[in-house]
C-alpha cells in the first residue's frame, strides 16, 4: 500500500488531480475536509465541541452548522479559526488514520489544504499543487463564484509556499491545461514509478 498526501492552497486544483487519481489510476481518495465535515454534524465530537466554543448563532434552524457562518467567523478572525482547527484537526487526523489502517487499498490518497503540525498520517510521500496565486483566484472567480476578497483571505489565512515547498516531496504544477497535469500524473505514477521523488 502507497500513501500519498496531497496538499496546496485553496483552488489549486487537488480536486481536479484527486478525481484523475481516484478514475484514472484507481485511488481510494480520502478527503480531510468531507472527514471534517461529517464530524461536524449533529451529535458528533465536533459538532459538540465547536457549538460549545462559538455558540449557537453559528447554527442554523435545523441544528446544523451553518457553513457560511462558520466560513466567515473562520476567515475573519484568527483566534477563531484556531480555535476550531485545534478543536477538530486532532479528530480528523485520529479519523484518517483509522479510515488508512483498515483500507485495502493499493494507493491511497488523503488530501488536505492545511498544513498544521498534526497532519501527520503515515503517508510515504507528500505532493504539493501549485498553481500561482492569480490563476487561482481567477479560477475560484470563474468556478465558484468567490469574490477575490474572499479568496484572499482563505490564501492569508493558509500555509505560505515556502512552507508547502520545504515540506513536500513533489511539485505538480498546475497552472497550465487539465492535460499537462495528466502529463505530470502518467510521469510521476507510470514511467518513473511511485517511489521516485
Ligand atoms: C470553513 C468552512 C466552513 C468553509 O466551508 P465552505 O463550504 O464555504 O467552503 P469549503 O469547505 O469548500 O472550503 C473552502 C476552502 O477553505 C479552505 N479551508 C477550510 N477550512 C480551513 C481552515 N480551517 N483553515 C484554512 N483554510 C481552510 C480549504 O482550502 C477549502 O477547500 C469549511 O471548510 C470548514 O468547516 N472548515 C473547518 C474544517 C477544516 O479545518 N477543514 C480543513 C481540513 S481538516
Ligand atoms: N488546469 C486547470 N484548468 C482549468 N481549470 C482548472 C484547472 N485546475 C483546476 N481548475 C478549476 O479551478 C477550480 C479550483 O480547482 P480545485 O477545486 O481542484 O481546487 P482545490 O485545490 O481542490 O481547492 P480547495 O482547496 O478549495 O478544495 C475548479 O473549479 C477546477 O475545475
Amino acid at each position: 500500500m502507497r500513501v500519498i498526501a496531497l496538499t496546496g492552497g485553496v483552488g489549486a486544483g487537488k480536486s481536479l488531480v484527486l478525481s484523475i487519481l481516484e478514475n484514472e489510476y484507481k485511488a481510494e481518495v480520502i478527503k480531510a475536509d468531507e472527514v471534517a465535515h461529517e464530524l461536524m454534524k449533529p451529535g458528533r465530537e465536533g459538532y459538540v465541541k465547536i457549538v460549545e466554543t462559538l455558540g449557537d448563532h453559528i447554527l442554523k434552524a435545523d441544528g446544523t452548522i451553518d457553513r457560511k457562518i462558520l466560513s466567515q467567523c473562520i476567515f475573519r478572525d484568527d483566534r477563531i479559526r484556531k480555535a476550531v482547527n485545534e478543536i477538530i484537526h486532532p479528530l480528523v487526523w485520529k479519523n484518517i488514520k483509522g479510515k488508512i489502517s483498515s483500507s485495502q487499498a493499493g494507493l491511497i490518497v488523503v488530501e488536505f489544504a492545511i498544513m498544521g503540525e498534526k497532519a501527520e498520517v503515515g503517508y510515504d510521500e507528500m505532493w504539493y499543487i501549485y498553481a500561482s496565486e492569480p490563476v487561482r483566484i481567477r479560477r475560484l472567480f470563474e468556478n465558484r463564484g468567490y469574490e477575490r476578497e474572499h479568496s484572499e483571505r482563505i490564501i492569508a489565512s493558509q500555509a505560505k509556499e515556502a512552507d508547502y515547498l520545504a515540506r513536500c516531496d513533489r511539485v505538480i504544477r498546475n497552472d497550465g491545461s487539465i492535460e499537462e497535469i495528466r502529463d505530470q500524473l502518467a510521469e510521476i505514477l507510470n514511467n518513473r514509478g511511485q517511489n521516485e521523488t
